[in-house]
């Protein structure tokens, strides 16, 4: 299972002329969880949608489970299971947690969100919806409408929509952003064991969330990568302290 599930070959973006991706060269391997970190303005988010399809890269290849998958559009990426996390603004604030997933996981089967009201009565979509909720520990809240969660749990729901897509491979943009130690801990211990079903590319800030969770990481500067390793050896690299980590 050490075969690299998304290969990123020499991918270039530029902005005018800043090259938020300069020859991004990596891979992740598949079932791993597998960090990019970097400074301000390293090129990690420009990379994620570059990875995802939001953005067009100027030059460069994306391989992703054995397909060259860089000219295909972000729904051809996510049907193959590349997908990146949802983002709240993408659910349904009238709806119940419960109705969120059922909805997801309609669309997942091909029918579009015109028929919502139709996976609102499905109750062949009750069961997996319950299901996911129970996996991202929502369980207790499945019947709440969305507005009434709080902050960490919308971002559960959020985790929760995505599976019920049945991802190969996880993009996820900061998925501890906005929230306190207690639920960044808990999102921690949600993502990992997802690992080895579902392989995750983590950009993520908070240093303490990475080391504990990521088996790889690239440090990106200036949109390439300066070093991949273990979490010991990019801790140990002189060229990241340097360029980044200093003395963490
Ligand atoms: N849409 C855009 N238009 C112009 N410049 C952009 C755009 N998106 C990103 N950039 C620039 O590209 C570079 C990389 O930005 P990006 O957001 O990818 O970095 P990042 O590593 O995610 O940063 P941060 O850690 O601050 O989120 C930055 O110089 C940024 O200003």
């Amino acid at each position: 299972m050490s075969d690299p599930i998304l290969e990123v070959i020499s991918l270039t973006k530029c902005f005018g002329a800043i090259a938020a991706s300069d020859g991004l060269t990596f891979s992740v391997k598949r079932g791993t969880i597998h960090a990019l970190i970097g400074p301000n303005g390293a090129g990690k988010s420009t990379a994620i949608a570059q990875l995802s399809g939001e953005l067009r890269s100027d030059t460069g290849r994306v391989r992703f489970d054995g397909q060259d998958v860089t000219r295909w559009s972000v729904d051809k990426r996510a049907r193959t299971g590349l997908q990146r996390s949802y983002q709240i603004t993408s659910l349904l604030p009238e709806f119940t947690a419960e109705d969120n997933v059922a909805v997801a996981i309609q669309s997942q089967q091909g029918h579009s969100f015109r028929f919502l009201e139709d996976a609102r009565k499905d109750h062949s979509l009750r069961t997996p919806a319950k299901k996911i909720l129970k996996r991202v520990g929502l369980s207790d809240f499945a019947d709440f409408p969305i507005t009434s969660l709080a902050h960490g749990q919308q971002r559960q729901l959020e985790l929760a929509m995505v599976l019920a897509t049945a991802p190969t491979m996880l993009l996820l943009d900061e998925p501890m952003a906005g929230m306190g130690q207690s639920e960044s801990l808990q999102m921690m211990e949600l993502l990992r064991p997802l690992k080895g079903d579902i392989t995750m590319l983590l950009v993520e800030h908070d240093m303490d969330v990475v080391f504990a969770l990521a088996d790889v990481i690239t440090v990106l500067v200036k949109g390439q990568a300066l070093a991949t390793g273990t979490p010991d050896e990019i801790r140990a690299d002189p060229a990241v302290r340097r360029a980044y980590l200093g003395e963490y």
